[in-house]
């Protein structure tokens, strides 16, 4: 602006500064409205049409199961009131939202239905009395002034909506002179909506539950003052006393504790917190004192995004709902033309009965409203969202709630996401007299602290071990080699760590590998590549998840097979397997990112809607190109959680079987929700043509279904966590007791039983509410891997060609990726087919 300045009059140029300075300077607040008025998809662009052109308005988003608006706007531009009022003149009975109030609980019914119900009732007496027929024209009266006010609202804008249906219903009814009926339909039109408005409820405390996690205070350590989160910038330091929520995302920098995690992974188990580790906005500091430097701003704090993504995914429509809402376009108009064409042309052709066909256009009418199939998708899928989100798997969308119960085939990641990704080192020797030990590990420990893959961070704690503290910042040059290691430059020296890739690529002569690295079982391992010579080697293991076996049974169980696509070696991925007792379908390994890709398609292809879980950078492509694609864990990279359309927060991949499993509800859900809501219609319909149209039928056939898809849509409220037996609560016992004592083990090892037993029960001693042995199924696995013995080739470092590793039937060549497919007639070289430039 002022660059441009010139070409202005002044006098505007400070006008429009002082317009931006303006909107830089406000400070923008969410407010939370409960609107019960909001009943179909139709109100919602009511709503945004009357708030949206508020001074002071910046965004409004409508989540129409819940029936909250969420109104993003300047307090001091336009009050939380002004708003209430706008949307109150409409009819749309808005109220604010308190903090932390779980929305419109034990609500009672409004004057107007009492009225009406009450009058109805005494009408009903007219066989005593005749004149108080007219009782029921007063229960018409008294009960409409929320339609009417509403139907205007709608009809001003041309739409035609529930409102103005039911009222011309109405208003047909009394031109009949049939009173009651009129005040019949307005009492069941009234009731129904209170009805649905109740059973809203539950997910509006689920949607509260998610948003009201984030404390509106937090204590700065120094000075103790008490200040609003909005305002804590990245880097400040907070403190957390016990029993206090984590404010805002960041790392402890002082004292320990144990946290409560439960709001983002689901899983309610503490989780021990000490210096340098992560701690997230939400969680619940459960004993102890710990001082947190902030590494985000509370907007962007892992909950907020989450919150944000729950509130953007009721808005992205599914594909089912945008079917839907294309119908109900042509349909409406259509059957009202149809309805008007029924009351008038018998009666022109000279048709006897005229008031039998008036009644027959105004069933017509009436069951024309297209409210409970347009609410069979949004409702049902919100719900499913929001219990998705309690137990800990974040959905992008109502699209890919509905391609999870389509998964045929699931392509699992193994390190981070089979595995633990929890390195440890095994061997680490020094190869040849160029270097010293502890120089080999200044140098590593160095460059792999720049890198954030789980074999970099074993490495920098073994260097730690050993007192030789990492420096990164003397690392000049740094390089991810996908599918391969890392390439840095440290004191001058050129340094790869990696695969036998690496190895392939970097070594100029052949050095031998020392002896006791061959033949060694199940573990990953790396060399050390100085200036062109081989300079160090290590071997590192890696253990499966708990879990991971149950889980992948359980998916074969449900039809649905597993795959595992791996960077890693074979000999690796085969180890995997051999953990998990031979559960996975195919393996593949030594993949490059773009083989995962091509190998997620080809399943794709062959046997269906492909899942990907994977928690690396290397997995990102691949997450994209699946159906859906998961990502494992809040630490996990950056990238795979951007292109993932889940995120699975908690590190338990059983939650993979009880996503599909909540996608095929919640795909089931639906389809009886439209069957019903297409049914009550042609049932009353059917009644009407065979027998004699019943208004008050219509009415109830209508809301009714409304009702019923809500309803049957809040069962999806209670999948996932809260259905688990007592078995399944006790497996979810020992797998959290185990997860609990390998964190603690991390720490320090004699911590762990002792705090295991504190909480949870010696696990030795067995589940403390089962008392069965607690053992996890990968422990005692059964081998049945069949290799391609065939295939395997000469073993020697510098020339290994990839065991072809089938486990059932081979797949097709076309889909094996080059590199990993090293068919060996002896003379082959995995540097010829793998050594690529970069
Ligand atoms: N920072 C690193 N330090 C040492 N070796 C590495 C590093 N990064 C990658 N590698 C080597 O490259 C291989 C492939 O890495 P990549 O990230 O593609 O797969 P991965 O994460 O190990 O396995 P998965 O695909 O199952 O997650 C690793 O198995 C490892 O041998
Ligand atoms: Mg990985
Ligand atoms: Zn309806």
């Amino acid at each position: 602006m002022t660059g441009s300045g010139e070409s202005y009059p002044a006098l505007e140029a400070s006008l429009l500064s002082d317009e931006a300075a303006a909107s830089a300077r406000r400070k923008w607040e969410k407010t939370y409205l409960d609107v019960l008025g909001v009943c179909c998809s139709a109100e919602v662009a009511l709503v945004e049409r009357l708030l949206a052109p508020l001074d002071g308005v910046r965004a409004v988003s409508v989540v129409v199961p819940s029936r909250t608006v969420v109104v993003e706007h300047d307090p001091s531009a336009v009050s939380q009131s002004r708003i209430v009022k706008v949307l109150n003149g409409a009819g749309l009975e808005a109220s604010v939202r308190a903090y932390g109030s779980s929305g419109v609980i034990g609500r009672w019914p409004s004057p107007y239905i009492v009225a009406c119900g009450a009058l109805l009732l005494a009408s009903s007496f007219r066989w005593l009395l005749p004149p108080l027929q007219w009782l029921a024209l007063g229960a018409a009266c008294a009960g409409a002034p929320p339609m009417v006010l509403r139907g205007f609202a709608a009809a001003s804008r041309l739409a035609l909506d529930i409102n103005i249906l039911m009222l011309i219903a109405v208003v047909g009814a009394v031109a009949l002179k049939d009173y009651t009926e009129a005040g019949v339909i307005v009492f069941l039109f009234t009731t129904a909506e209170w009805l649905e408005t109740l059973a809203c409820t539950k997910a509006s405390a689920g949607m509260s539950s998610l948003m009201s996690m984030i404390p509106p205070k937090a204590v700065l350590a120094e000075t103790g003052e008490v200040v609003n989160v909005r305002d804590i910038d990245v880097g400040a330091v907070i403190a957390v006393r016990a029993g206090e929520m984590v404010p805002v995302d960041g790392v402890v920098v002082d004292g320990q504790s144990e946290v409560d995690e439960r709001s983002l992974t689901g899983e309610s188990y503490p989780v021990p917190k000490q210096p340098l580790s992560e701690v997230w906005a939400g969680t619940l500091n459960l004993d102890g004192y710990i001082a947190v430097r902030t590494s985000a701003l509370a907007e962007n704090s892992t909950v907020a995004k989450m919150e944000r993504l729950v509130e953007e995914a009721q808005q992205s429509k599914s594909k089912t709902q945008r079917l839907i809402d294309s119908c109900a376009k042509y349909y409406t108009p259509a059957v009202v033309f149809l309805g008007a064409g029924v009351a008038l042309l018998p009666p022109l052709v000279g048709a006897r009965d005229a008031e039998r066909w008036f009644r027959l256009a105004l069933v017509l009418l009436v069951s024309a409203c297209p409210c409970a199939l347009v609410l069979s998708t949004p409702v049902a899928t919100f719900c499913a969202l929001l219990t998705a989100a309690r137990m800990g798997l974040l959905v992008k969308g109502g699209d890919v709630l509905e391609s999870l119960g389509e998964i045929k085939a699931v392509a699992f990641d193994k390190t981070g996401t089979i595995t633990r990704g929890e390195f440890t080192v095994d061997i680490f020797d020094v190869v040849g007299h160029k270097v010293q030990m502890s120089q080999l590990l200044y140098w590593i420990s160095s460059i792999e602290s720049k890198s954030s893959h789980p074999m970099a961070a074993a490495l920098v704690e073994y260097a730690q071990s050993k007192s030789i503290e990492p420096k990164p910042e003397c690392v000049a040059e740094f390089r991810i080699l996908p599918g391969e290691g890392i390439y840095g430059e440290i004191d001058g020296k050129r340094i790869y760590v990696g695969n036998k890739r690496v190895l392939a690529r970097a070594s100029s002569c052949q050095t031998a590998v020392p002896e006791r690295m061959n033949g060694l079982k199940g573990v990953s391992i790396g060399y050390v590549i100085c200036d062109g010579d081989l300079v160090g080697v290590f071997s590192l293991s890696d253990d499966c998840r708990t879990g991971a076996a149950e889980a992948i049974r359980e998916l074969a169980s449900m039809g649905i097979s597993s795959v595992l696509l791996t960077g890693d070696s074979a000999e690796a991925a085969v180890h995997a397997q051999e953990r998990l007792g031979g559960a996975l379908e195919e393996l593949h390994s030594e993949l490059f990112p773009e083989d995962k890709v091509r190998l997620v398609s080809a399943v794709k292809a062959r046997v269906g809607p492909t899942m990907m879980v994977g928690d690396g950078m290397n997995d990102a492509p691949a997450l994209a190109m699946a159906d859906v694609g998961v990502s494992m864990g809040i630490s996990g990279s950056a990238a795979a959680m951007e292109t993932s359309h889940a995120t699975l927060m908690s590190s338990d991949i059983l939650r993979v079987p009880e996503a599909v499993r909540l996608g095929r509800r919640a795909r089931r859900t639906i389809a009886v929700n439209m069957v019903s809501s297409v049914a009550a219609k042609v049932a009353v319909l059917a009644l009407a043509l065979a027998w004699r149209p019943v208004l008050w039928a219509a009415v109830l056939a209508d809301v009714g279904t409304c009702l019923l898809v809500v309803l049957n849509s809040m069962l999806l409220l209670g999948e996932g966590g809260g259905r688990r037996g007592k078995e399944e609560a006790c497996r979810a016992t020992a797998r959290s007791l185990e997860m609990r004592r390998s964190q603690l083990a991390a720490v320090s090892p004699d911590a762990a039983t002792k705090s295991v037993g504190k909480t949870g029960g010696d696990a030795s001693k067995g589940c403390h509410c089962c008392h069965k042995p607690i053992k996890s199924p990968e422990h005692s696995v059964v081998i049945n891997v069949r290799v391609d013995e065939q295939r395997e080739g000469p073993t020697d470092a510098t020339c290994t060609p990839a065991k072809n590793v089938e486990v059932t039937g081979l797949v097709d060549a076309s889909v094996m990726p080059a590199s990993s497919s090293c068919v060996s007639g002896g003379g082959c070289c995995s540097r010829e087919k793998t050594g690529r430039n970069m």
